[in-house]
């Protein structure tokens, strides 16, 4: 599996449960009625796209989920990254490339653990303000959204219902398979887990010092073990990576984020090395500043063009 798949299957997530700002479901719709699945089709991909992911039932839960310890909506969360697992599986057992559109960012836990079904040497590139690696025990808000990575890596505390119930014994994700860049908000209990797991991680003050050009080098080389760019890549952008000038229309903006063009040069980057088998597009709420709504949905489109080889000449 090393040709990159010519299939997109677009998995779209209308999903809002891991945080409490309702119109992030919402985004998937936004980003495919912004005509995301012709703009593919015209970079010479088959673009697979039948429908949204049928979550009424679940969303019908939020609200009516009680809290689990702290955890906000958890039985909601946990179906439907249950779900969202099952049907990125699929899409890359057919040889696909899921590109799965949020919604909001605790659905990479479904994702990723779909991901590492089918490509269990897969590396994750995680591209967001937040590190989103909260425990149940260290989470300040309650909100699923902060707390992925951490049942993703088996963290203790994550050993929890109904999570339990269906992700696996054995933590799909290792703490040297994941890379973060555009950090700037993290929580003093998130800190204290990427430094004692040892946690590769490319702050904004990297990508000052440095430039997107090195950081990202140097994120692929990590993963890597070198020089080689062969690992498959799972690509988890969270919009508000981006600063709020850019990418208003999030539920957790925080100033100092990338630039419009740092934003591309990742994902072009990415897509340049050919080992992209999943990407997650994720935290566009168009009903936050509307204003921008349009502008955050333009982006968001124009960030997954470049990840599937838009290139500027
Ligand atoms: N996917 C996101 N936008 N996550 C924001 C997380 C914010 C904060 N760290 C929390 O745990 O609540
Ligand atoms: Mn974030
Ligand atoms: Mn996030």
């Amino acid at each position: 599996m090393s040709a990159a798949p010519r299939t997109v299957a677009i998995v779209g997530c209308p999903f809002s449960g891991g945080q409490g700002r309702s119109g992030v479901d919402t985004g998937p719709n936004s980003l495919v009625a912004a005509g995301l699945p012709a703009s593919l089709e015209e970079l010479g991909w088959k673009v697979e796209f039948d429908g949204h992911q049928q979550f009424e039932h679940i969303n019908e839960l939020v609200g009516s989920d009680a809290p689990i310890g702290v955890m906000k909506n958890p039985r909601a969360v946990s179906e439907v990254s249950r779900l969202v697992a099952a049907a990125v599986e699929a899409k890359l057992r057919e040889h696909k490339l899921p590109l799965t559109l949020g919604g909001d960012h605790s659905l990479a836990l479904g994702t990723i653990s779909g991901t590492k079904r089918v490509h269990p040497d897969a590396a994750v590139l995680w591209i967001d303000a937040h590190a989103d690696i909260n425990t149940p025990s260290t989470t300040p808000s309650g909100n699923l959204h902060g707390c992925p990575v951490s049942f993703l890596l088996g963290l203790p505390g994550t050993d929890v219902a109904p999570f339990k119930d269906w992700l696996p014994a054995k933590p799909a994700l290792q703490a040297q398979d994941i890379v973060y860049i555009g950090l700037r908000d993290i929580d003093s209990g998130e800190r204290k887990i990427l430094r004692e797991n040892g946690i590769k991680c490319y702050s904004m003050h990297e990508v000052d010092r440095y430039g997107i050009g090195k950081v990202v080098d140097m994120a692929l080389d990590h993963v890597n073990g070198g020089s080689s760019r062969k690992r498959p890549i799972h690509l988890s952008f969270d919009v508000d990576a981006l600063d709020p000038s850019v990418a208003p229309s999030t539920g957790t903006p925080v100033r100092g984020g990338l630039t419009f063009r740092e934003g591309h040069y990742i994902c072009e980057a990415l897509y340049e090395t050919g080992s992209i088998v999943a990407m997650d597009l994720m935290e566009v709420n168009p009903s936050l500043m509307q204003d921008h709504a349009e502008q955050t949905i333009a982006i968001g489109c124009s960030l997954i063009r470049s990840a599937m080889g838009e290139t500027l000449l």
